[in-house]
């Protein structure tokens, strides 16, 4: 069975603690958005989708205690707290995207007449609710897209080996994983041979959360310090590199974790194929290119120490960008629900 991080049941949400992974498996109880603020702020849950579903829950399991019956009332708390919610993590899009989709249903549903306060708590909820079950059909979709499109790209038959960057899996989504989705699937078409994941500096994503999904699912993997990618793509020979999203702009750019960037060049160099693989949530056609996407700056502390234990010089400064942004130019393909698109032609999926 995979990993689950996020746990629910109408009136229950409990996320799997990330900062304890791999030592100790411990889910936190999340009871309203107060603590769904917290939770991804701190990176207790994080990943793109698994912090725009964790987020939007943490409203669902608000509202459920509201014994309100003023929609006018409702609407404006719904937006008010979305609005908080989106604030904990600047540059992941989804739980934007997912706040506007909600603030229109709360607009819609407050402005009908016919439609009580219980029914519209009702399908407000039922709506938070379905994100959970439509991430997972995305991300299977995005496997197998993703897996298709590799085969048939890469030439002779040949069994693959793979590079991936930062966590993409079961954890950072509701289950499956994006990146690490294809992985799965590549796995189960038996023409995986490994795969190699980087450690991910600072917060280690790849060392502690998708090197454990790799172990736990048996996937053939290897851990490597993140110098070691140029390295890596000379001796190893890797087939294709697959990592995540967190927000890709009209003409392709696209931010992720922080070293996405530096891999994407190594990979061009090698003439090795670079595919993002994202939900269509974490497309953001508002923004025309990657310049616009504000990248978010995290404390030092995650570079200059392992959880309390200092490793840097202290009186050192630090500079700690979570994410960079990958050009379009150095992208073969974006991975998605719908299929896989040329960087230069995601509005054709987006204006369907
Ligand atoms: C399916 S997760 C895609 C991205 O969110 C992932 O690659 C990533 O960069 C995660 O960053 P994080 O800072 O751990 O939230």
């Amino acid at each position: 069975m995979s990993l689950e991080s996020i746990k629910y049941q109408r009136g229950n949400l409990e996320i799997l603690d990330q900062l304890l992974l791999p030592l100790q498996t411990r889910y936190i109880k999340v009871l309203g958005v107060e603590d769904g603020w917290k939770v991804i702020n701190k990176m207790q849950v994080r990943g793109a989708p698994a912090i725009a579903i964790v987020g939007c829950l943490s409203l669902a399991i608000e509202l459920l205690k509201d014994d309100s019956s003023d929609k006018k009332v409702m609407r404006q708390e719904i937006e008010g707290k979305l609005n908080y919610l989106v604030s904990a993590r600047p540059t992941a899009v989804n739980i934007k995207l997912a706040a506007e989709e909600l603030i229109t249903l709360a607009n819609t549903l407050s402005a009908d007449e016919t439609v009580s306060a219980d029914t519209f708590k009702e399908r407000f909820i039922s709506f938070i609710e379905n994100m959970l079950v439509k991430d997972i059909e995305d991300n299977k979709a995005i496997g197998n897209f993703g897996c298709e499109a590799i085969l048939n790209s890469l030439k002779g038959d040949g069994d693959i080996r793979v590079l991936t960057h930062c966590n993409t899996g079961s954890l950072a989504t509701a289950g499956y994983g994006t990146a690490l989705g294809v992985i799965r699937s590549l796995n189960k078409s038996k023409r995986l041979e490994h795969v190699y994941c980087t450690e991910t500096r600072p917060y280690n994503q790849g060392a502690r959360l998708t090197a454990y999904e790799l172990v736990h699912e048996k996937i053939p993997a290897t851990l490597i310090v993140d110098s070691m990618v140029a390295a890596l793509m000379h001796v190893k020979k890797i087939s294709v590199v697959i990592v995540g999203a967190d927000r890709v702009a009209a003409n392709g750019d696209t931010a992720n974790k922080i070293g996405t960037y530096q891999i994407a060049i190594v990979a061009k160099y090698h003439n090795v194929p670079f595919y993002v693989a994202a939900p269509l949530t974490s497309i953001d056609m508002s923004l025309k290119s990657g310049d616009r996407i504000k990248i978010e700056e995290r404390p030092d502390k995650e570079m200059t120490h392992i959880g309390e234990f200092r490793i840097a010089a202290p009186g050192i400064n630090c500079w700690n960008p979570s994410f960079d942004v990958t050009p379009a130019s150095l992208i073969t393909g974006i991975i998605t629900e719908k299929g896989v698109f040329a960087p230069d032609k995601l509005h054709e999926v987006m204006n369907q």
